[in-house]
Formats: C-alpha cells, sequence, structure tokens
C-alpha cells in the first residue's frame, strides 16, 4: 500500500509528486515497521543533515563511482547504497531506517533500486538522504538493449479500407489499434484491453510526415515509428478516455484529401536498464497561483509527453554548480482552460511548484522565466490508480500543495460514472495560500465534487472553517472517515500523520 514519508514538511523540501501521497481504503493494512532508538526519529535526521557533519563521507565531493569501488562499501560501519544512479552513504542513515539496519544492509555495496523499489518505491530516498550523495554511479555496464520486433505489413488491412470514413483494425498483443480519417484529419486510436494497465505515451516528431509514439509497457518501451503518407500539422490533439482505456491522436492534414492508407509503421521494443529519459522543456509561463505557488506552463519541441494519472517526472537543474533533482506531478489541463492555454496547446505540461526560501531546487525553478529551460524525466512511479477505480466515493485530505498530485486522481473521478461523492478538504493557513479550489467549485455545480476549504490561521473576515486537521474536525466536516470506502491524504508530514490514524 503506498503510503507517505510526508516530507512536505521539512522547508528545504520541495517535491509535490505523489511519493508524498497516503491513500487509506477499507482493506488498508498499515505495515510495522521498527521501533527506532530515542533519538533516531525523522526530525533528529533532518536535524542531523541540517548540521555541519559531513554525511557523504568524501567531504561533499561528487565522486563518479564504479561497481567495483561501490561494493567495498558493504559495512555496517562503511555502507553506500546506489539507487537509480546515484551513490549514497547511508552509514549514518542506519539507526535512522524505519525498517532497522539488517533491513537496508540487504542493499550496501550494491545497486539497490530494484530491492529499493520493491520493498517502498514510494519512499522520497532523494529527500531524506540529499545530504548523503558521494556520487553519480559509472554507467559502464548500463547498457540500452534494442531489438526490432516485427515490421507490419499492412497490405491486406490497406486493401479493405474504404475511402469513406476509412477505419482499420488490427493487434498488437494488448494493445488495439484503430486509425480512421476525414478528409481534413487523421486520428489514430490505442485501446489497452480491460486488464491491462494504461501506459504512458510519449510523441515524437521526426518530420511532417514522420512521428514515433512510444508507450511504457512494464519493463519494455514500445515505440510505434509511423511513416505517413502525407504530411500533417504538429502539434496532434490527444485525448484520453478512462472508461474505455482509450487514447486518440488527431493530426490535421495539411492538404485536405482522402488517404488509401495512412502510410506505415514499424514497431520496436526496447529493454532499458534505466528507467528515465530526460529532455529540456522551454517555459511558456510562469504565474504566480497563491503566495509562492507557482504555475509552470512547458513545452518541448516536437514532443508530446503523455504521463499517467498518479505518475510525476524528476526535475533537475544545475543550481551553482551541483545538480539538484526534485519530483513533481503534472497536473491536468482542465483546471488551466481559463487562461486559454490547454485548449490550443496539446503538447503543453503543467506543474504547481511551491517555493521554499531555503529550499535546494524550487527557488531556481519558480524563478525561471519565459524561454528558459527545465530539465524533465519521463513518468515515473507505479501508482497503481485503476485499483481505486471500484470505489463509488473518494475522500481527498490534502494540505497545501499537497493537492498537486490529487488533481489528476479528481479529474479521472470525475469522468468515471461509478464515483458517485469526490468530496475534497484542502487545507491551508489563510487566504492567500489557497488556490484552484474556486475552479473546481465551478466543476462541481454540475457534477458530484464538493470542495471545503479550512484554514488554520485565517483573517477575521473569513466566513469559512478553521483549525488544523484533527479527529474532532474531522468527524464534524465529515462524519466518521472510516465509513468511507477510499481516502488519498497528501500533506506535510504532521498532517499525513494526523489523517492517517
Ligand atoms: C535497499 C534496501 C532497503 C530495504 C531492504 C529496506 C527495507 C525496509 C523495510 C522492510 C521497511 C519497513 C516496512 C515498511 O514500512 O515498508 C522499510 C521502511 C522504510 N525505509 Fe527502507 N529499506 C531499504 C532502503 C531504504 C533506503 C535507502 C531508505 C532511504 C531513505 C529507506 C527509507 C525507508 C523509510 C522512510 C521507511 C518507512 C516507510 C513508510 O513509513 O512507509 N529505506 N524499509
Amino acid at each position: 500500500m503506498p503510503r507517505c514519508c510526508g516530507f512536505l514538511s521539512c522547508s528545504t523540501i520541495d517535491d509535490t509528486s505523489l511519493k508524498n501521497l497516503k491513500v487509506h481504503n477499507k482493506n488498508g493494512n498499515p505495515r510495522n515497521k521498527t521501533a527506532l532508538a530515542p533519538g533516531h526519529s525523522l526530525m533528529d535526521w533532518i536535524r542531523l543533515g541540517a548540521s555541519k557533519v559531513d554525511l557523504t563521507g568524501v567531504g561533499g565531493v561528487p565522486q563518479v563511482v564504479t561497481m567495483t569501488e561501490l561494493a567495498k562499501h558493504n559495512q555496517r560501519n562503511d555502507a553506500w547504497i546506489a539507487i537509480r544512479g546515484v551513490v549514497f552513504n547511508v552509514t549514518r542513515y542506519m539507526d535512522f531506517h524505519p525498517g532497522g539496519v539488517e533491513e537496508l544492509m540487504k542493499g550496501v555495496g550494491k545497486d539497490a533500486t530494484k530491492l529499493f523499489e520493491n520493498v517502498h518505491a514510494w519512499v522520497n530516498y532523494q529527500s531524506i538522504l540529499q545530504k548523503c550523495i558521494v556520487g553519480r554511479l559509472s554507467n559502464e555496464g548500463l547498457i540500452d538493449t534494442r531489438s526490432i520486433v516485427s515490421d507490419f505489413d499492412e497490405k491486406s488491412a490497406r486493401n479493405s479500407s474504404s475511402l469513406t470514413n476509412d477505419k482499420m483494425k488490427f493487434s498488437l498483443s494488448n494493445i488495439h489499434i484503430e486509425w480512421k480519417q476525414t478528409s481534413n484529419s487523421v486520428t489514430f486510436i490505442y485501446k489497452i484491453t480491460k486488464n491491462q494497465s494504461f501506459p504512458g505515451f510519449q510523441l515524437i516528431r521526426k518530420s511532417p510526415k514522420n512521428f514515433d509514439l512510444q508507450m511504457y509497457a512494464l519493463k519494455n518501451i514500445i515505440k510505434h515509428e509511423y511513416d505517413l503518407c502525407e504530411s500533417v500539422q504538429w502539434p496532434p490533439v490527444w485525448e484520453k478516455n478512462f472508461n474505455e482505456t482509450e487514447i486518440s491522436f488527431n493530426f490535421s492534414k495539411k492538404i485536405g484529401t482522402l488517404w488509401k492508407s495512412y502510410g506505415s509503421r514499424t514497431v520496436v521494443s526496447y529493454t532499458k536498464k534505466t528507467e528515465r529519459d530526460y529532455r529540456d522543456w522551454e517555459v511558456v509561463s510562469n504565474k504566480l497561483l497563491a503566495e509562492d505557488v507557482h504555475l509552470l506552463v512547458l513545452k518541448s519541441t516536437n514532443y508530446i509527453e503523455i504521463i499517467e494519472t498518479g505518475q510525476h517526472m524528476e526535475a533537475r537543474m544545475n543550481v551553482m554548480g551541483t545538480e539538484i533533482s526534485r519530483y513533481y506531478t503534472p497536473i491536468p489541463s482542465f483546471l488551466c482552460f481559463e487562461d486559454n492555454l490547454s485548449a490550443s496547446n496539446p503538447d503543453y505540461l503543467y506543474l504547481i511548484i511551491k517555493r521554499y526560501d531555503n529550499g535546494q531546487l524550487s527557488p531556481s525553478v519558480t524563478a525561471l522565466q519565459q524561454g528558459q529551460t527545465l530539465t524533465l524525466s519521463n513518468g515515473l512511479g507505479n501508482f497503481a490508480v485503476q485499483s481505486f477505480d471500484k470505489y463509488s466515493s473518494i475522500l481527498i485530505l490534502a494540505a497545501g500543495t499537497g493537492i498537486t498530485p490529487m488533481l489528476g486522481i479528481i479529474y479521472r473521478a470525475l469522468y468515471r460514472r461509478n464515483v458517485m461523492t469526490i468530496d475534497v478538504l484542502f487545507f491551508n493557513k489563510g487566504e492567500k495560500n489557497i488556490f484552484y479550489s474556486s475552479q473546481l467549485r465551478k466543476i462541481s455545480t454540475y457534477k458530484r465534487l464538493t470542495v471545503t476549504d479550512i484554514l488554520s490561521q485565517p483573517d477575521d473576515s473569513w466566513q469559512g472553517h478553521r483549525g488544523i486537521v484533527s479527529e474532532t474536525l474531522l468527524k464534524k466536516l465529515i462524519g466518521d472517515p472510516r465509513a468511507l470506502s477510499c481516502i488519498f491524504i497528501c500533506g506535510p508530514i504532521l498532517f499525513t500523520n494526523t489523517t492517517y490514524t
């Protein structure tokens, strides 16, 4: 069960990804953690990190670490661990590890990415271990294996296409693909069979007639390389249909005629040792949504990233000679419509980022101006939002930018017919900290969504609810939350801990 490391409470941490999200459902079964010795709580660890103690053990000078070197640091008193290409010194963290020393020792001296992800992929290790970075794992031995699976021969399909409403079908294991056209546009529709989760998609334009469509399916990346018979406009308008697990890409044709066939498609499959690809995104706009909360609209040339609900992206920047990265969950565009940004710009990406004065990355990211760039990974994380589709009422408890990863969940729930109620309790300090509540309320006039703002330090003029999260307050607002089917929680550590218990 995904749980939260509740790190939004730490002022140096700027992470609004689903890693900070707790999900509680009727069958939820919180796991047993090792009792930590006094003086070894999370707050003690943060305090130690904030002190002058060198937790890296290498004087804070970033190293490139080979596998051989890594293997030498496999002792309780000299413990290095590599996760997703970064090597951390976890010697001092041993006694703070909630899973205990013995468990953490299983990963030391090696690339423990898989082990770590099997146990607790949601743990925000980058924030927890930010002061323990030894350096990068040298990428010798990390080889991409590429194999051409098949070339499609679509002669028979081509022959059967009719000139009006041209539509043909074929199957590729669990993916069902159709195309249709009018004289002005051509649409490709991907349907995923029901027992499969919907993959993330990437579209890459190579020329007016050529584009690649990549899907992240389990450990493979399946790439469909399209060679169209005529030129099309970029970007295509894409649309997801959650109920049908269907996604369509609609391209405008450059010349308005009916095609005899769309062209051809080659299928390529990659097995990648590393799950991340990075690319530069240009800032289209940077707008203040609330105090210290920015909406960054980004665009990448000839590229569209469609991430799954619940996935996050790694944002990387070089800040004063050091590469810093944090995770952010892109928000769906539906809330940005009033800016007239999303409808005509299907290739835009929307990030909400809170600026923390002493944050390592957020001051630099929120200062980005139009035309400057931010490096982002592809969509990451294995949060299976589909497993909550069976619940008919959803309660969302969010504090501050903890609302960010909830927006995708709200959007998805709005379009699922079986969801009868979506109740959002949005906790903030003051009115100046609230964002998107009114936009969500606009939607709620014709859908089954309610949004309640609760302020901990409101002005005298505030007419709404007041207080900090507590059992009494929750009972007053929603009755007994345990009677509800599915609860999503995201916010600072104290908030998530209080709401979770
Ligand atoms: C790779 C070797 C590791 C193993 C085998 C391991 C194992 C475990 C186990 C068994 C638990 C307790 C059960 C649970 O609550 O999920 C746990 C909890 C935890 N571990 Fe690890 N761990 C490893 C590495 C790490 C690292 C490198 C970090 C660094 C941040 C970390 C941070 C945590 C945290 C924060 C929890 C509490 C999780 C929660 O409350 O949901 N672990 N670990």
